[in-house]
């Protein structure tokens, strides 16, 4: 399925910003919910996919215009982790758990931690939070995950909920831009950190070129 909702949103296509997330979990844990929830509002309660599905979505997040792309993933079990090649495609890494299943805890645990030290933004989020009564995965201990893996965190419920699902999307959208906007900024500093050097060394050379010669 492919949803470009361009309708209202005027732009040169210059300053669009594009911004590649994959939704990562184990199965069953409401990774294609929720990521129908933010692209169309509604809540389908069962998707009958083999594979993995690919979303392009346009919105607003801040007033600017941001082309989504979102790939859901699709795992054939719980030891079926998405391969580093997969992950390395995301600018932003969204991992789901059900706060019914702690097996699905550990899943994103395993690959949260593993990418903890990268430059992509993760976000954490458990799903099912209209299940408390089956809850096994307390809010603290997903707090903590997200502590260790330096990520924000949200329990959300993908079948009651609309804003706080879009809320998360946007979220990760922006830690992406930010740390896009952050390492041109470290190159800039690392390009004009260089050729301040230059400039130091022609400067004396000037200068000496302008003492009176012997
Ligand atoms: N109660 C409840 N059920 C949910 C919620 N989100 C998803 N589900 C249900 O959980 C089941 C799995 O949802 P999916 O969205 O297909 O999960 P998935 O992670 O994409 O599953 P795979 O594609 O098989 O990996 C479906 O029966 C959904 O209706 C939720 O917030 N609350």
């Amino acid at each position: 399925m492919s949803i470009m909702n361009t309708k209202g949103i005027r732009r040169k296509k210059s300053s669009l910003s594009e911004v590649k997330v994959i939704v990562v979990g184990a199965p069953g844990v409401g990774k294609s919910a929720l990521s129908v929830r933010f692209l169309t509002r509604r809540y389908i309660g069962e998707y009958d996919h083999q594979s993995e599905t690919r979303y392009k979505h346009e919105v607003l997040v801040d007033n600017e215009p941001v082309l989504f792309e979102i790939l859901d993933t699709c795992p054939k079990g719980a030891a079926d982790f998405p391969s580093s090649e997969t992950l390395h495609w995301a600018d932003g890494v969204l991992l789901v758990y059900s706060i019914t299943d702690r097996q699905s805890f550990s899943y994103v645990k395993k690959i949260g931690l593993s990418l903890s030290n990268c430059d992509r933004p993760l976000y954490l989020v458990a799903n099912k939070n209209d299940m408390v009564h089956l809850r096994q995965i307390s809010a603290e201990e997903g707090t903590i995950l997200a502590r260790d893996c330096d990520c924000c965190f949200s329990e959300v419920a993908a079948a009651e909920q609309v804003g706080p699902v879009a809320t998360v999307f946007h979220d990760l959208c922006k830690a992406v831009l930010a740390a896009r906007r952050k390492s041109k900024h470290s190159l800039l500093e690392r390009m004009l950190g260089t050729r301040s050097s230059n400039i130091k060394l022609y400067a004396r050379g000037k200068s000496d070129s302008a003492l009176p010669k012997d």
